[in-house]
């Protein structure tokens, strides 16, 4: 049997078979096996490999290029979010990058809307009423929610993610999609989804729900901070499934606390793992998830096979299945 032509380094334990079994056909492979993955472990192991099928978010930069050495072909990572790879020095180096969005997409919009309803009616609030013994539903108003039936919702950020959660949304009978983004949709996409772009004031103005679900970038890190939370409703609840850069956190506490939004359900947060003492987890109103969005056994399954396709392709010289650029 003939040598296998390149060496594939995976740089995490935990990458589902999937993409190992398309590459081992073809790929030495090496692994890296720490877990948490160290990084020492991945800059040794990263030394003279052909292509690297990068599964975590340890920073892909100069230190970890350097370390593969010149001969390296093409690297993919198995995330949408690219927020931790240094495209600008990939991109000086003539490294082909690939990603993998798209198989993400339903599994992240079916936590959103998860996160949109638990958010508007008061999951977290209502849990903590039981554990403090203070079941009080003699009350009329006891609890009382925001309806998503007859809601406008907002996406800041309108792409595959944003898109499918829409799509979803159409069954809860809302009024009205609005969106934020650089470039108009397509026409038919939008008839389809009852949507209408705007600018992010008018967006903020009008929606019952806003859904971040846009990249983080230079553009999109912090815009929503004080100044765009005093433009929401007070009605207002806000869903985070994208990065938690995107929001500053300590203004978000500020609106939570003071109610000047009603709530908010978020999957990402600055930083992540966000400390179990930090001042946001205080709070009624608030529903935090630790970044699951992705997680469930088909869609990584799927990301792993997207990821080792973009490798086959990249070694192949060939146009990668999802490049990042
Ligand atoms: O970007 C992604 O793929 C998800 O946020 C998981 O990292």
């Amino acid at each position: 049997m003939s040598a296998k032509p390149f060496k594939v380094l995976i740089t995490h334990p935990e990458v589902p078979q999937s993409g190992i079994d398309l590459l081992k056909e073809h790929c030495e492979l090496t692994q890296v096996l720490s877990l948490p993955p160290s990084r020492a472990e991945l800059l040794e192991k990263i030394k003279g490999v052909d292509a690297v099928l990068w599964g975590g978010h340890s920073p892909l930069n100069a230190e970890a290029l350097d370390a593969a050495g010149p001969q390296l072909k093409c690297i993919s990572t198995m995330s949408a979010g690219i927020d931790y790879v240094d495209v600008a020095e990939m991109k000086r180096r003539k490294i082909p990058l690939g990603h993998s969005p798209t198989v993400l997409d339903a599994a992240v919009a079916d936590l959103a809307v998860g996160l949109l309803i638990a958010a508007g009616r008061r999951f977290h609030e209502a849990r903590r009423k039981i554990d403090s013994d203070n079941w009080e539903s003699y009350h009329l108003n006891w609890l009382l929610g925001q309806d998503v039936r007859d809601s406008v919702v907002g996406f800041f950020g309108f792409g595959g993610i944003g898109q499918a959660i829409a799509k979803r949304l159409s069954g809860f009978d809302i009024d009205q999609v609005l969106y934020t983004t650089r470039r108009r949709i397509d026409q038919e996409t939008e008839k389809e989804l009852n949507a209408k772009k705007v600018d992010f004031d008018e967006l903020l103005a009008k929606s019952d729900f806003v859904v971040i679900a846009s990249p983080l970038t230079p553009a999109t890190q912090g815009i929503f901070n004080a100044t765009a939370f005093n433009k929401m409703k007070r009605t207002a609840v806000l869903v985070n499934i994208a990065r938690g850069k995107i929001v500053n956190q300590n203004d978000l506490y500020d609106a939570l606390k003071s109610n000047r939004i009603f709530a908010a359900g978020i999957d990402v947060m600055d930083p992540e793992p966000l400390p179990p003492t930090d001042k946001l987890l205080t709070l009624d109103n608030v529903v935090v998830l630790p970044h699951i969005g992705s997680a469930t056994t088909r869609t990584r399954s799927d990301m792993s096979t997207i990821a080792a396709h973009n490798v086959l392709r990249g070694l192949a010289g060939e146009p990668m299945l999802s490049p990042a650029y």
